[in-house]
């Protein structure tokens, strides 16, 4: 079987209008997408130049097929079931910092490139202190000043040749986040006053929230996928039709991206917050709940779990009368986006794994769950039982087993070492049930605060975890909340 490449995919060769951070599956299935159907339906006209922001990434591999990839899209369109191929042809290269450095600073150059899109991950917009003008920088919002830094010497300070940078990071307020760590950087590499000036003028960072289900490469499914195409692609990439790109911005960015002459869904809103705390609640917050239940009780997809006659109920428990109530926004409107998420989680074409959720988890109840936990106790004086009882599942989770089968469990080094630790010690006694709970709820790096001081918390952990240690979690879901 031929595979993909220019030789048998004739490429439109186009300008770089953008530069992007990031080169995995979700901005080639949501930005890129939009990119390539500005160049498709109109006269936009502009590539992307990839930046890779981790050492080991897929820039290589991108590169063996000239940066063409393959984007299929399931899911109901305008009420129809719709599955659709795309061939996205609008990456035009790629460049790795720790390997290229000067390659990329060169982009600082490129007269025509205007906007900056990233995404790398909740961890990625982060400070690095040991990072320095001097790169290889480790952190993206490093690497970014550099670029900067290098586009004002470039164009001598010119005013017109700044960026509007559009992270699409799930981060509350992720353009402002960046903004903070790129001036940090500027003002403590000192790069002078000229420069933090331009930055401040002629650079826009936009608050962005992104929404579109990816599940990504279809590994168990890829042969059958290739016939289907006719040619072999490394890099498919799937996801649901649905899509939402909420931004804050000024009017500048609808000329430089006007997205709005598409389909695609895009608002250019002035406060991106509602729409930000409904979905990362609800539909993130629903999945996050959801994996480590689902996934002990024996179920691999998102799918299965909602239409399952217990864990379904589970989970629709959850939003609508654990997540839903915290939420300040019209309760019509909550129950009308959480019906939406509901059918989306029932896509029957998608396939998206829990175990892909599960990545980094902690962290994720601690933005996507645990604000509603705490509202929920603030406003009822209550627990709510059903997300009490995902955290005690997450702690069984993170034991690594289900049944005989082992769990890879994926997540940042000192939660890895917190989970190994703990169950190492746990002796299987109500008193070790207790020490592991007080353990994890204490865990400061991941929490706010000790969540042991949250009333009845650490009481209910200690329940929930023997039910579902002792009895497995099918009788345990059952006894504890039906
Ligand atoms: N997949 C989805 O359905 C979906 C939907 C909406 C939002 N998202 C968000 O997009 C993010 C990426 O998802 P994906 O499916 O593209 O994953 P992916 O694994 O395909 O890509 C991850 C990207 O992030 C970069 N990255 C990872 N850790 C980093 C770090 N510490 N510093 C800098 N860069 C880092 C990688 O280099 C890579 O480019 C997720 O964290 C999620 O918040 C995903
Ligand atoms: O991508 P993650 O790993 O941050 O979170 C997993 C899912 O909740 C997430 O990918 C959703 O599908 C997505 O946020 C929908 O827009």
């Amino acid at each position: 079987m031929e595979k993909l490449s220019a030789k048998t995919y004739d490429k439109t060769e186009r300008p770089v209008k953008i530069i992007q951070f990031g080169e995995g599956n979700f901005l080639r299935a949501f930005t890129d997408w939009m990119v390539q159907k500005l160049n498709d339906e109109t006269d936009f006209n502009g590539g992307i130049a990839l930046v890779q922001p981790l050492p080991a990434g897929l820039i290589d591999l991108l590169a063996s097929q000239d940066f063409l990839y393959t984007h299929t899209l399931k899911g109901i369109k305008n009420g129809e079931p719709v599955k659709e191929h795309l061939l996205n042809d609008s990456i035009v290269s790629a460049v790795n910092p720790y390997t290229d450095y000067e390659g990329y600073l060169g982009l600082a150059e490129v007269e025509t490139a205007r906007i900056i899109l990233s995404n790398t991950t909740e961890s990625g917009i982060a400070y690095e202190p040991e990072d320095t003008l001097e790169g290889p920088q480790k952190g993206f919002p490093a690497k970014l000043t550099a670029l900067l830094h290098a586009r004002f010497k470039a164009f001598g300070g010119d005013p017109e040749k700044g960026f509007a940078i559009i992270p699409c990071e799930l981060i509350d307020r992720n353009g402002d986040k960046l903004r903070a760590v790129v001036e940090r950087h500027a003002r403590e590499w000192e790069l002078g006053e000229g420069f933090q000036a331009w930055l401040a003028e002629a650079n826009t960072f936009c608050n962005s929230l992104v929404d579109r289900i990816v599940p990504g490469y279809p590994r168990d499914r890829i042969r059958e996928v290739w016939e289907e195409l006719g040619y072999e692609d490394q890099l498919v990439v799937e996801s649901e039709q649905f899509n939402l790109w909420v931004i804050e911005s000024p009017a500048v960015l609808k000329e430089l991206l006007p997205v709005d002459r598409t389909d695609c869904n895009v608002l250019f809103v002035e406060d991106m917050t509602p729409y930000r705390t409904r979905k990362v609640r609800i539909l993130n917050g629903a999945h996050t709940t959801l994996v480590p239940v689902a996934y002990l009780y024996g179920i691999d997809t998102v799918k299965e779990a909602v239409e399952h006659p217990v864990v379904g109920k589970y989970i629709s428990q959850a939003v609508y009368e654990e997540i839903i109530p915290t939420l300040d926004l019209p309760k019509e409107e909550l129950e009308s986006f959480a019906g939406e998420v509901m059918d989306r989680f029932r896509n029957p074409f998608i396939s998206h794994q829990l175990r892909s959720i599960s990545l980094n988890g902690m962290s994720k109840y601690n933005t996507r769950v645990l604000p509603s936990l705490e509202g929920y106790l603030r406003e009822k004086g209550a627990l709510p039982k059903r997300l009490v009882f995902s955290l005690a599942a997450m702690m069984v989770f993170y034991r690594g087993l289900r049944g005989e089968e082992t769990i890879p469990v994926n997540d940042a080094e000192d939660i890895l070492e917190l989970y190994g630790k703990a169950w190492a010690a746990f002796d299987g006694s109500a008193e070790g049930r207790r020490t592991l709970a007080r353990t994890v709820l204490g865990h400061a790096p991941v929490w706010t605060s000790d969540l042991s001081s949250l009333p009845g918390l650490l009481d209910l952990i200690v329940e929930y975890l023997g039910l579902i240690l002792d009895k497995g979690m099918e009788e345990a879901l059952k006894e504890a909340l039906l």
